[in-house]
């Protein structure tokens, strides 16, 4: 049976972007929102699903990381790292009228990624949210008697037929994505097509309530051990006020000794340690076909 994809949909999204960088002849299929591209892992619709973790500008996709914090037979195989440019685009109808639109559309990420822009050039309108920066284009290009303008990439522009209007308008030059690919085995998943930058060990822990300084025992757990952590994140547990567990990224690959000793450690301090993935990284280049505009 052939292999399929879920990713957030529709077509010309960033997800899109980065589920092809990872993946060539499988079956693709796009899903309206992040919960039901890791409910269709779930329900055993799509082998992996790809989704966005985190943005350079934006910080944490929350709906990603509370949705796989939730699920958990679901494991981070494999991440790749997408360069993101935005670009505003209309119906080609209305070009010669963009700045007089009435509506702009995205998903909220892309939108505050954009925030300087819009607030130059359209403080009089704010921006309204839809469930990718694909659905955007794709209502943009449905509705060109709105005079409405999307906030996508350039795969978005060409699949729906849009314009782009201005190129580039994201707030900051460094713009890069996260993609995480889940799967239901804890198998790494490598690329053929990219190239590997590292490896990462995603745990998450639960302290303790009563416990003075755990978390500074928690971390020297990792410093003594000189393993290096290139992210830690705390989210609420949903069970209370002042109820938060940690996302914690350890750069390097789960071996024998090292990080099983350290999770130990953690454990004995009366902390709950969930580990969602061990897997390689990759960056994807930007240049060539896929990302030029
Ligand atoms: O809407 C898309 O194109 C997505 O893939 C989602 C998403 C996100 O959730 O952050 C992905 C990358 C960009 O940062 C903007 C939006």
């Amino acid at each position: 049976m052939a292999t399929t994809i879920g990713y957030l949909g529709p077509k010309g999204t960033f997800s899109k972007i980065a589920v092809d960088s990872m993946f060539n002849g499988e079956i693709k299929k796009g899903y309206k929102t992040i919960p039901a591209c890791i409910d269709a892992i779930e329900k055993n619709e799509v082998s992996y699903a790809v989704v966005p973790l985190e943005n350079t500008i934006e910080g944490t996709v929350n709906l990603t990381l509370d949705n796989i914090i939730q699920t958990e037979n679901i494991k981070i195989v494999s991440e790749v790292i997408v360069p993101i440019r935005q670009h505003i685009m209309v119906h080609p109808s209305n070009v010669a009228k963009w700045k007089e639109v009435t509506a702009i559309y995205s998903h909220p990420h892309a939108i505050a990624q954009c925030h300087r822009f819009l607030r130059n050039q359209f403080s009089h309108l704010e921006a309204q949210s839809m469930t990718s920066t694909g659905a955007a284009a794709e209502y943009v290009s449905n509705h060109p008697k709105e005079i409405s303008a999307a906030i996508a990439n350039h795969l978005a522009a060409k699949e729906y037929g849009l314009s782009i209007v201005e190129k580039d308008i994201h707030d900051f030059e460094n713009n890069h994505t996260r993609f995480i690919v889940l799967h239901k085995q804890e198998t790494a998943l490598t690329s053929n097509k990219l190239e590997e930058k590292g490896y990462k060990t995603t745990i998450t822990v639960a302290l303790p309530s009563d416990r003075p300084g755990a978390l500074h025992q928690v971390l020297s757990a990792f410093a003594w051990r000189n393993l290096n952590l290139s992210k830690i994140e705390s989210r609420p547990m949903k069970t209370g006020l002042g109820n938060y567990y940690f996302l914690i990224d350890i750069e390097q690959k789960m071996d024998n000794v090292l990080i099983p000793n350290a999770i130990a450690e953690i454990e004995s301090l009366g902390c709950t340690v969930n580990v969602l993935g061990s897997y390689p990284y990759y960056l994807h280049s930007g240049n060539g076909v896929t990302l030029a505009v």
